[in-house]
């Protein structure tokens, strides 16, 4: 792998501008002078195009909600990249081309966005049809909200469509309105995302503070590749405790190897933050249904020595990759 050629000041992240995953990579580097926040058009391509363009060198990526869990294309990709034949390898440990650099939380504020200047809650039971643009993370976020609204207007049809992030759905709703239904005035398309991108395509709130449950927040990772030797200051809200992030694979059919990773744990008074797991196919020979497992753990950087530790996870483990040792935001705690 040669260093590549990136000024480390180039952060993608799912767009259009305005996403929550804007927000995340604004939290991580916007105290840095000099950044380029670049859009990307999905969760993959923050992936592909950091792993193959020169001039991006970081991605901020969603990988978990605290009301609808798992960004499961963020685990996916994971997997794909740790299970890729041509990933370096050292004894059972798989070495991909990124790694983790830090976490962010940003609180997840959902509004109803309208196109169209005038509109309120009382006003949409008018409309034959509301059409209602998000990306699919969310509709778990609001179900209640929606159910509610659909009760209040009996006569009015919902169709919830699917789009590629908060603020493609606020471009979508606008273009959708300008287009085939302003004519007929009998349609309405809205949006749910952040009130942020509301302002920026100068679109209107209907209602904010949505999401079925308040405090809702998603947890981003920010990416770089390993080959790059940056080491940008981090934001000053990070603690003196680092996270770990382990994904590894097991031998089939053998009772208790689990319990043996996790002992591991155990003896080296490592205390285990996260677990969980995704399937994965052995490919063309190999069997379904084998899964991949997903740990993290704290460890402090001041007194934890962690070779002895890696050298018995080696041991039990058919595949490990550590993806990250990384700064634990301060708001994990909060
Ligand atoms: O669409 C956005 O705004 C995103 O940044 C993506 C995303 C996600 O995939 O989880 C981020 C936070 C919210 O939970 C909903 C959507």
């Amino acid at each position: 792998m040669t260093e590549s050629t990136s000024n480390g000041n180039t952060v993608i992240f799912l767009g259009p501008k305005g996403t929550y995953s804007h927000q995340a990579a604004l939290q991580q580097f916007g105290h840095l002078e000099g950044m380029d926040f670049t859009p990307a058009k999905s969760i993959p391509a923050c992936f592909d195009t950091l792993e193959t363009d020169p001039s991006v060198s970081y991605a901020a990526v969603p990988l978990e909600n605290s009301t609808n869990g798992q960004v499961v294309f963020c685990y996916d990709l994971l997997r794909d990249r740790m299970l890729d034949e041509s990933c370096a390898v050292e004894g059972h440990r798989i070495i991909p081309q990124l790694e983790i650099i830090g976490e962010q939380y940003v609180a997840i504020t959902h509004c109803l966005i309208s196109p169209i200047e005038g509109v309120s809650l009382d006003s949409l039971a008018s409309y034959k049809l509301v059409r209602v643009y998000s990306h699919p993370q969310v509709w778990g976020q609001v179900s209640k909200y929606m159910a509610q609204l659909k009760a209040r207007c009996p006569e009015t049809k919902f169709e919830t469509i699917d789009s590629s992030s908060t603020s493609d759905a606020v471009l979508k709703a606008i273009e959708r309105q300008q287009t085939e239904d302003s004519a007929a005035g009998d349609t309405l398309n809205l949006a749910i995302a952040g009130e942020v991108a509301a302002h920026l395509y100068n679109a209107f709130l209907v209602d904010t503070a949505i999401n079925d449950r308040l405090g809702n927040t998603t947890r981003f990772l920010i990416l770089k590749r390993v080959a790059d030797k940056l080491s940008p200051a981090p934001p000053a809200n990070v603690s003196n405790m680092h996270v770990n992030l382990l994904m590894f694979t097991l031998e089939l059919d053998d009772p208790g190897s689990l319990v043996d990773v996790l002992t591991v744990l155990k003896e080296h008074k490592l205390n285990m933050s996260s677990i969980s797991s995704r399937p994965y196919n052995g490919g063309q020979n190999g069997r379904k249904w084998q899964y991949i497992f997903y740990i993290e753990y704290d460890s402090d950087p001041a007194v934890n020595r962690m070779d002895a530790f890696y050298r018995e996870i080696n041991d039990k483990c058919v595949k490990w990759c550590l993806w990250g040792s990384f700064p634990r935001n301060q708001r994990y705690y909060q």
